[in-house]
């Protein structure tokens, strides 16, 4: 029952496209490659025991189509015949879902890699310039997402083809740079006796910065989540004010190492679900100010622009772009594409 192979010469349509978070499932359908993405009231991830029960809820309890494919990206790295997910309690069972669904194939990719395949398709309306000169054409691309996680990906273009590169950025080490974080990094929970950059740089980050950030004030004020510490902000506590401005100078900095880690003259796209609740604090100066103080590479960091991404299922848009152009994309599938028949789909 299981094929994995390295390539892909077509999807069979309708495909399912779906996106697990820690918090949010989402769905869409691509009903052929000519067809709009159409995306489906999301779910939230907690409130299924599985993959199988949510896309009912979401999908199949909505709609007559019936997939051939499925493509489905996942927090977490894909590497056995059943991939439990980091955020959340679910474990996709790729076989399982094929017999469940009727399904020919399932593809299962990393969720920021998804977001990546997004990149070279978003404009207009989907993206707001927060900084910075034009994008170089065929420039490396960065995404980075701050969300129940911290999802990091880079996008490169070689050999006619966009290349996309998941990881693990998002546990990069994030330490003090200004008098401020000084006083803020003493009061900082250590995990696993460090500070990585999605312990500050998520929505429980949020919570455990503002921590920090009373105890350094002598205050005892807290915070139970992420929107708790924005809404405060909005209402203008002063902890959650810092918070969040703290907050803004660290994802400047991650943002504009990663630009340097790939030259990312293309561009640094910031998705996840906590950027477009902090805009307003993102066209502050601040962020820019963070992103580009990266001597002895501040002229360089000018020219890159910063993206917000505002299009609300950058993931399923780029799986489906996938799914219409796959040739367009080199994606490894290498132990991550499950086919009902033995030899490989396509
Ligand atoms: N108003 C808000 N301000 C700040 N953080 C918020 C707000 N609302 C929700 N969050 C945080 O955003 C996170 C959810 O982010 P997102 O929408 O990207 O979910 P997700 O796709 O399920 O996450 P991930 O892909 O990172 O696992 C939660 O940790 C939550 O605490």
């Amino acid at each position: 029952m299981t094929t994995s192979t390295s390539s892909l010469k077509g999807f069979r349509f309708p495909v399912l496209v779906a996106d697990i978070g820690g918090t949010n499932a989402r769905f869409a359908i691509v009903r052929d490659a000519h067809a709009q993405t159409k995306a489906f009231e999301p779910v939230s991830t907690a409130g299924f025991p599985g993959f199988a029960e949510a896309a009912t809820a979401s999908v199949f309890n909505h709609t007559a189509l019936m997939p051939r494919t499925a493509v489905i990206a996942v927090a977490g790295p894909v590497t056995g015949e059943t991939i439990p997910l980091t955020n959340a309690d679910w474990v996709i069972d790729p076989k399982e879902l094929i017999a469940q669904f009727g399904l020919e194939s399932v593809i299962v990719l990393n969720d920021f890699e998804a977001q990546a395949l997004a990149l070279p398709g978003l404009e207009g309306a989907a993206v707001e310039q927060l900084g910075g000169g034009a994008p170089v054409p065929f420039g490396a691309k960065v995404v980075l997402g701050p969300g129940t996680g911290l999802g990091a990906a880079a996008m490169i273009h070689a050999a006619n083809t966009w290349i996309p590169v998941p990881g693990e950025g998002g546990h990069m080490e994030l330490g003090p740079v200004d008098a401020e974080d000084m006083r803020i990094w003493d009061h900082l929970e250590r995990v696993g006796g460090r500070v990585g950059a999605e312990q500050v740089l998520s929505g429980s980050g949020l919570v455990r910065l503002s921590r920090a950030v009373a105890e350094a004030e002598g205050q005892s004020r807290r915070f139970e989540s992420g929107a708790a510490v924005t809404e405060a902000a909005d209402a203008g506590d002063d902890v959650a004010l810092r918070t969040v401005a703290c907050f803004v100078r660290a994802l400047g900095r991650v943002a504009g190492d990663l630009a340097l880690a790939f030259l990312a003259r293309g561009g640094v796209y910031l998705g996840g679900g906590i950027p477009m609740r902090i805009e307003r604090h993102l066209r502050a100066p601040a962020f820019r100010a963070a992103f580009e103080a990266k001597a002895p590479h501040d002229a360089l960091m000018r020219t890159i622009p910063t993206y917000l991404v505002r299009h609300p299922n950058p993931a399923l848009e780029g799986l489906a772009s996938f799914a219409r152009t796959p040739a367009l994309f080199a994606v490894e599938l290498t132990g991550r594409h499950w086919s009902a028949q033995e030899s490989s789909a396509g």
